[in-house]
């Protein structure tokens, strides 16, 4: 396979195809703060053996709290505009399942440049768990698509996940810390082949390879 990434030189712009677009600095503090408070009740949630009469009490006054807040909806498709210095523009989704900085059910993952490629680190809650004290297999999978993803965008040909092999070589812990890096390993028309691992204390608990296609983008 010969690499021959050739960032793209002009990207569009996505509001000329109706997405809103978000700049990292416009989400304030508050909804960060509000989006780490939710992360540990949803964790809180999960394992909570409080009695009936004080669920129903909690349940009420969440209740309320949703309300309150639904009256102003972002979109969901809205994208997040991140300018790294020297590189190309990247767009993800805001509400990412992975990445999304105000999702709270995403870890969140955050990918920084790094020999060539990506790194990040994570660690990951009671709330991604499969077996007992194992992080379930399918977010495994989901952390190595998104690491995935962004190598190709990072590199400049965003695209979407055509193909996506992963190999789980050992048991994957929750509640520390793990390492997950990618990088752009070929290109082939608009197919890009990139590959990923997740380690833990320096080992590869799992690794994925994905082609990803790049966007066909309108003339
Ligand atoms: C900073 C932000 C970072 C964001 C990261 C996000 C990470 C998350 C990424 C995802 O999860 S994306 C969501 C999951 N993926 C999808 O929903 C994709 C669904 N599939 C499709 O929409 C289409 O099948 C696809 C766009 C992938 C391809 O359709 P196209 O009609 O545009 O392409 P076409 O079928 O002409 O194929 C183009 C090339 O890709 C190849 N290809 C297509 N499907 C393939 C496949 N499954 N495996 C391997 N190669 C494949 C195909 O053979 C061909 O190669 P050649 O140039 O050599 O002829």
């Amino acid at each position: 396979m010969t690499v021959e990434a050739q960032p793209v030189a002009g990207l569009p712009d996505p509001t000329d195809f109706g997405f809103s677009v978000v700049r990292e600095s416009e989400i304030p503090d508050e909804l960060l703060a509000l989006v780490a408070r939710v992360r540990d009740l949803v964790d809180t949630v999960a394992h909570t053996e409080a009695d009936p009469a004080e669920l129903r009490e909690v349940d009420a006054a969440l209740a309320q709290v949703t309300e309150r807040l639904a009256g102003r909806r972002r979109d969901t498709g809205a994208l997040l505009l991140h300018q790294p210095a020297g590189g190309p523009a990247e767009y993800g989704t805001v509400t990412n399942l992975v990445a999304g900085p105000t999702n709270p059910v995403a870890p969140p993952l955050v990918l920084a440049h790094a020999d060539g490629g990506l790194r990040g680190e994570v660690t990951l809650n009671g709330i991604y768990q499969g077996p007992p004290g194992l992080v379930h297999g399918g977010w495994l999978a989901a952390l190595l698509d998104q690491a995935l993803g962004a190598a190709a965008s990072a590199a400049g040909m965003p695209g979407l996940t055509a193909n996506l092999t992963v190999d789980y070589r050992r048991p994957t812990p929750l509640n520390v810390p793990l390492t997950v890096t990618s990088r752009v390993t070929g290109t082939e028309r608009r197919k890009v082949f990139v590959s990923a691992e997740i380690r833990h204390d320096g080992e590869v608990t799992a690794e994925g390879t994905a082609v990803m296609v790049r966007l066909a983008i309108p003339e």
